[in-house]
């Protein structure tokens, strides 16, 4: 598979000796990993990192520390062209359940993230653009509970793309949807991406595919085995050769990467490498 041109700027995410315990527990040990702005002339794209491994190693764990929402126990999260430690608000999270407030109608949702970040008086202007881009504007009037579930998931990443810096994380955003909902989904990927080169998605899946077709970059957690004695080590980690850059290798998302050969052998090793994890 032969790679397209791409080059590398800034870092803008990087994990550094990030460990973290719950009181005897090591539930991640000395994550050492990063996110580089990357250019692929021709293809205008943000970055998109997707995040695997076995249920209850730490996937949860890590997402919370990724949005600043709780401290690790060692190390440092850094984020943003200015490589800052991470403060909660400055990674927009969007949970499985999609927590919008029941009492206020669509719009009113979007604005009051958008005032988090944006002028009162350009607040309302910022919203309007959204709505429109992920086709809500029609029901701008209504409360989530009126709202598919489709519909709130576009609102819910609509949310904290409106008060976040560039950087959004998606637990699970495929979990429970049928085809055609995982088709918009990935098209609002998409779109989130190429809003700006800025823009990251990070994307916490088990859905190795649909993930895999959208990313440029993937981590695995895993536990690892001690050379020497062979023995296994506490704590999930994300060693290098479970750090894949596929830009280097050609299946970095470009459209119809999916019915690509290399594609469908590529994500069967990683199932094989999230099996033997
Ligand atoms: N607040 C906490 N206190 C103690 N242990 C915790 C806490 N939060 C998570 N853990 C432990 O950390 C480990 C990893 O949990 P986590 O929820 O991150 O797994 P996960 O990879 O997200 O799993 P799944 O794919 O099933 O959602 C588990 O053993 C869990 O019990």
């Amino acid at each position: 598979m032969t790679p397209f041109p791409h080059t590398y700027k800034a870092p803008l995410l990087t994990l550094e000796n990030v460990s973290m315990r719950f009181g005897s527990e090591l539930v991640l040990r000395d994550l050492n990993a990063q996110v580089l702005d990357v250019i692929r002339p021709g293809m205008s794209q943000g970055q998109v990192v997707g995040i695997y491994g076995r249920s209850g190693i730490g996937k949860s764990v890590l997402c919370r520390l990724l949005a600043g929402l709780g401290a690790p126990s060692a190390g440092t999260v850094r984020v943003g062209e200015a490589q800052q430690p991470v403060r909660a608000g400055a990674v927009g999270y969007v949970q499985q359940r999609y927590p919008l407030f029941n009492h206020y109608s669509l719009a009113d949702n979007l604005l009051l993230a958008a005032r988090r970040k944006h002028a009162p008086a350009d607040a309302l202007a910022h919203v309007d653009v959204y709505l429109d881009r992920f086709g809500l504007g029609a029901h701008r009037r209504k409360y989530p509970a009126q709202l598919s579930g489709g519909q709130r998931q576009r609102a819910a990443i609509a949310q904290q793309l409106l008060c976040s810096d560039h950087l959004i994380l998606l637990d699970e955003p495929f979990s429970g949807l049928d085809v055609a909902m995982i088709d918009e989904v990935k098209k609002i990927i998409i779109e989130v991406t190429t809003l700006d080169e800025l823009n990251t998605v990070l994307i916490v899946s088990h859905d190795v595919a649909t993930t895999t077709a959208l990313a440029d970059r993937l981590w695995l957690l895993s536990h690892e085995r001690d050379a020497a004695t062979g023995q296994l080590l506490p704590g999930a980690t994300i060693s290098p050769r479970h750090q894949y850059n596929l830009a280097d290798t050609g299946l970095a998302w470009h459209p119809n990467v999916e019915s690509e050969p290399e594609f469908a052998q590529f994500v069967e090793h990683l199932k094989d490498e999230i099996r033997g994890s």
